[in-house]
């Protein structure tokens, strides 16, 4: 009888460190991290300002490679795969800066990171699924139609939210996605997530400060002096 072999997780962090190299002094964040993010689950980072959870995020999100240690998707290496292309297929990333394009509009933004991923919405055309998208998180068709740099904080924050939700990924990583948004917009954030885990088997992987928002969260990991440990495991 033949046993059938689990899965590999959907992203595997193996014993990464990470040091950046300054002119004068090096700087150890990450201290040989051991963890395996799973699909269908919704991960929260908490951790002190400066513990490395934005740099473990773009290190997991293929933005660049960790010093020492490997880091697979579906068992591939990332080096291997190509972060080009995880990137644009299997991750994408909200960053604490939003990133936008700022001489486009709300919308083309969206559709744009649509267009270089390839992503194709279930019914419809891009545009359409753009602006549904837009819409369900409360930016209206008259704002997607102006120009990001013409939005405030909180507007771009869900430009960027619904740009990385329109690319169909494996996993989604997001750096405080909720930090600039009144609360009743990030508990719609907050529900966004749960649902893209539990109802679309994406693994979400969200760095924040909000105890809140971790609250909801599947499983709580904690950086501190360059370790990541998981807490005890939230409702589900
Ligand atoms: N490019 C870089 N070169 C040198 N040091 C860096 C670089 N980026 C980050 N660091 C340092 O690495 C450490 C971790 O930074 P990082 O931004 O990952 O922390 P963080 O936990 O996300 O912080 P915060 O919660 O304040 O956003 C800090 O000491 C920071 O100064």
């Amino acid at each position: 009888m033949t046993t059938a072999t689990p899965p590999p997780p959907a992203l595997r962090l193996a014993g990464i460190s990470h040091t950046y190299s300054g002119q004068r002094r090096r700087t150890t964040v990450l201290r040989d991290v051991d963890y395996s993010f799973e699909r269908g689950t919704f991960y929260t980072i908490l951790g002190p300002s400066g513990s490395g959870k934005t740099t473990l995020l773009s290190l997991a999100s293929g933005l660049d490679t960790p010093t020492k240690g490997a880091i697979t998707f579906d068992g591939h290496d990332l080096t291997t795969l190509g972060l080009g292309r995880y990137r644009n297929k299997h991750a994408a990333t909200i960053f604490q800066q939003y990133n936008l394009l700022t001489y486009m509009t709300a919308l083309q933004n969206v559709t744009t990171a649509m267009e270089i991923t390839g992503a194709k919405p279930p019914t419809g055309s891009r545009k359409a699924r753009a602006l549904q998208l837009l819409e369900s998180i409360g930016l209206d068709k008259a704002i997607t139609a102006r120009n990001v740099m013409q939005l405030s904080g909180g507007q771009q924050q869900r430009v960027a939210i619904a740009r990385a939700l329109a690319c169909d990924v494996d996993i989604l990583f997001a750096d405080e996605p909720t930090g600039n948004l009144d609360e009743d917009t990030a508990q719609g954030i907050i529900d966004t997530f749960r649902d893209l885990a539990h109802q679309q088997d994406k693994c979400v992987v969200v760095v924040t400060h909000s105890q809140q928002l971790a609250a909801q969260s599947d499983r709580v990991l904690t950086l501190r002096k360059g370790k990541l440990t998981e807490q005890t495991t939230s409702a589900r």
